[in-house]
């Protein structure tokens, strides 16, 4: 083992605070070859698939790796922006933009975004905000909900680096923001500016990203903290019971994930005479393949077949105002007792008029 040789230590240099977004990662482009190079790292990762090794090795390479890049690159490349994937796209934006609210607020940080699998990769960013003389870095997750397989590994990236490293910044660790308020205020306004253009569907249906049930049965918070969020927000919206329905969605592989599963869901419910569903995935901060692709494309297919009339699609937090506003508040209370100058709070009606003006939307 060796440690990167540093600058010697001085009293009295510049120390810097930072915020890293980290989300899951996206392939750098929409081809076979690229979707091979993200998939071998990200189903590699024993907190993604929890099976023996050996066995695993011989699955993601036999069959993973071969046959189903060239069907994924498919659909990447049905939903990808001019300037990248989507994911890579939002992600940028809401570290730029989170840059500019938190400097507003009296925090003139460092922010960047990072994938857990892909570029730019957590060490890389580490090294580069490092470089810039960061000695205390926040990590923020886009996941609003803590899993293993996405959060904890997270953090195991930061841990990887960090052996690597002699003098370690100072890290703090955001592990869940499933019930804050904030988040599910930005959640709710998404929703209520899409029933004011296009009045209201029948049901919200609230689908999260799934995760195998042997997880749950092995002491995973997730399932609990969607059910919350999903709480909270039909709570916040005024929804009853029958009004509101929460799915899971994504199953990769044979096993029982987490239920109910959110096509046959929406299946069922056109066939019970449901005309319109709006449909929104509160547990992805960023638009991304499975919410544009496997929500907005193939299950709104699968509704509209089974007999269902209108399919309405929220999309994701993204760049909206109070999800930047959000993720503002949930930094500076983790960042509590980091020095910083004291917030200007007249300034936070120009902040959104600034923000505003510069592309965000409210
Ligand atoms: C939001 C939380 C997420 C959880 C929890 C999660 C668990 C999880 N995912 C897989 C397998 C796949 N996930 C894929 C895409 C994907 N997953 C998330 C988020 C969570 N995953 C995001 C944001 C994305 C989108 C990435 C993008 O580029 O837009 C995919 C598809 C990628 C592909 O190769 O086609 C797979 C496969 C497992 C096994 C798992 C829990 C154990
Ligand atoms: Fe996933
Ligand atoms: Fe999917």
């Amino acid at each position: 083992m060796t440690f990167a040789t540093e600058p010697p230590f001085r009293h009295g240099s510049p120390e810097r605070t930072a915020v890293l977004l980290v989300n899951l990662g996206t392939p750098d482009a929409p081809t076979p070859a690229a979707l091979r190079r993200y998939r071998a790292q990200f189903l590699g990762d024993p907190r993604v698939v929890e099976i023996p090794r050996v066995l695993w090795w011989l699955i993601l390479h036999g069959v993973i790796l071969r046959v189903r890049p060239a069907k994924s690159a498919k659909k990447y490349e049905s939903i990808w922006m001019p300037e990248g994937s989507p994911l890579q796209v939002w992600s940028a934006g809401q570290a730029t933009l989170l840059r500019g609210y938190l400097g507003e607020r009296g925090h003139p940080v460092l922010v960047r975004h990072a994938m857990r699998y892909g570029n730019p990769s957590v060490p890389s960013v580490l090294d580069e905000l490092k470089a810039e003389g960061a000695t205390r870095i926040l990590l923020l997750p886009m996941y609003p909900q803590y899993s293993g397989p996405t959060t904890a590994s997270a953090w195991d990236a930061v841990g990887e680096w960090s052996r690597s490293v002699r003098h370690v910044p100072e890290f703090r660790f955001v592990n869940r923001y499933h019930d804050d308020a904030a988040y599910i205020e930005a959640l709710a306004q998404r929703v209520l500016a899409h029933w004011q253009t296009e009045g209201r569907g029948d049901k919200l249906v609230l689908s999260f990203h799934g995760v195998p049930k042997r997880t749950l049965l092995l002491g995973d918070p997730y399932h609990c903290e969607c059910l919350k969020t999903a709480r909270l927000l039909g709570e916040r919206l005024g929804l009853s019971r029958e009004q509101l329905v929460v799915t899971f969605q994504s199953r990769f592989g044979k096993a029982e994930w987490l239920q109910p599963y959110t096509e046959p869901t929406l299946i069922e419910l056109a066939k019970q005479g449901v005309a319109r569903v709006d449909v929104m995935c509160p547990g992805f901060t960023a638009d991304c393949l499975e919410t544009l692709e496997e929500i907005d494309q193939e299950a709104r297919e699968a509704f509209l077949e089974a007999g269902g009339k209108e399919f309405h699609y929220i999309p994701c937090l993204n760049d909206s105002h109070p999800w930047i506003a959000a993720m503002a508040d949930i930094a500076m209370r983790h960042m509590q007792g980091w020095p910083m100058k004291p917030a200007d709070a007249s300034s936070l009606e120009a902040q959104r008029q600034r923000a505003l003006a510069a592309g965000a939307t409210d």
